[in-house]
């Protein structure tokens, strides 16, 4: 009895000192148990300390259990405005080193945002057959405006992953956001165009029977229909192709994210593949912070790349964020008009982004 009253408080003690606001939860009567529990079962390992904000969706959850296997990651923190306290429980029971902390509602936000190194945002809705990325913007524009506050405010240093759709638009919104509050820094905000990337290097493996893996496929410009324009051209290792082959990958590339819709038939947008996308390029950011040398991937940023304030190429990622970004390099004729058809799209959904925040 004795015994069990001194661990009651000593579960206590470092459930209040692991998250002192854990108060915040509106379950937290039947919640305390699973979480103080689990906070006593592991101690923080060293790493990386990341929010995922909109964590209990389709993305957010294999998200946030793939981050919660990453060993550069020693802190997790959950956030949504809904269910996070199951999804905090369920993750956390995973025996790996990563410490979870769940986070309800706009309340919570700052502490699920204080000390972050990686901010990753999967929050907002997903399309349904029919529907463009950017008919996202009424609803997604608002989501990632207040989300960016509050990472503005409460982490401003922190590398921040925008997934939320139309990215186009929301990279450019969350830059704004920054110059509001005075503290942005265009190394540290990326969009994550990399489940692009994942689909090219899937779809040219497939065309040449060959293995995904050994495919290194970039794809520049944006993350939206003609925006997303494949450089097969400059696949690594060099591969040839004829000009129908050219055609059906650029196309199916393109509108990889509809064909998922379609085939998810009104229950959402890819999830599973862009979970993994995400944590391959959140991994990658981590390796970056922690100073390995290196490491490039394409991501949609503030660019001089070409006269777009915001466009995707192939970035170096390391301790300050993005500290390199790379030209296009040489393009053939379809990729130089495919370059002309995406800029003249990327123009408009940049301004919509910029004018948003500055109305
Ligand atoms: N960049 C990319 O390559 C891709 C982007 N996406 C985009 O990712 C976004 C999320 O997609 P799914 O996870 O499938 O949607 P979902 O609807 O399954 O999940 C979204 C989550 O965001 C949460 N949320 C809503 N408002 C929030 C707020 N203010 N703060 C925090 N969380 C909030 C919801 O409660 C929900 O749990 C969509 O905008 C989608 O278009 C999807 C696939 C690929
Ligand atoms: O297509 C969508 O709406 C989701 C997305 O961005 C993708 O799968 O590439």
């Amino acid at each position: 009895m004795e015994h069990d009253t001194q661990a009651r408080v000593r579960i206590s003690r470092i459930a209040a000192h692991l998250n002192p606001r854990s108060d915040g939860f509106q379950n937290m009567e039947e919640y305390s148990g699973v979480y103080q529990l689990n906070c006593l079962a592991k101690g923080a390992s060293p790493g990386f300390k990341v929010a995922i904000l909109g964590a209990a969706g389709g993305i957010g959850q294999p998200l946030a259990m793939l981050m919660k296997m990453n060993p550069l990651v020693s802190v997790l923190h959950l956030y949504d405005v809904v269910n996070t306290p199951g999804v905090t429980a369920d993750i956390s029971h995973m025996d790996t080193g990563a410490v979870v902390r769940g986070f309800l509602g706009q309340q919570q936000l700052e502490d699920a945002l204080t000390g972050m190194d990686l901010v990753i945002i999967p929050a907002g809705v997903p399309r349904k057959p029919g529907m463009t990325r950017d008919d996202l913007f009424n609803i997604n524009a608002g989501i990632v405006r207040t989300l960016c506050e509050g990472i503005a405010k409460c982490c401003p240093n922190a590398i921040v992953n925008i997934i939320s759709n139309p990215v186009n638009s929301t990279v450019p919104i969350a830059a704004e956001v920054f110059k509001k509050a005075g503290t942005y820094n265009p190394k540290c905000i990326l969009g994550v165009t990399m489940l692009d990337v994942v689909r090219a290097n899937t779809f040219v493996a497939e065309v040449l029977s060959l293995d995904p893996r050994e495919i290194d496929t970039p794809v520049v410009g944006g993350h939206a229909g003609v925006t997303i324009l494949p450089l097969l051209s400059q696949i690594k290792p060099p591969c040839s192709f004829t000009q129908q082959e050219i055609e059906y990958l650029t196309n199916r590339i393109q509108n990889g994210g509809t064909e998922v819709v379609e085939a998810k038939a009104g229950s959402g947008s890819a999830t599973l593949s862009m979970a993994y996308a995400a944590v391959k390029f959140a991994d990658a950011c981590l390796r970056g912070l922690r100073g390995d040398a290196n490491i490039i991937q394409c991501a949609y940023v503030a660019s001089e790349v070409t006269e777009l304030p915001f466009f995707a190429s192939k970035v170096r990622l390391g301790r300050a964020g993005v500290e390199e970004i790379y030209p296009l390099g040489p393009l053939n004729e379809y990729e130089r008009a495919g370059l002309e058809k995406a800029k003249k799209e990327l123009a408009g959904s940049i301004q919509k982004g910029v004018s948003f925040v500055r109305k």
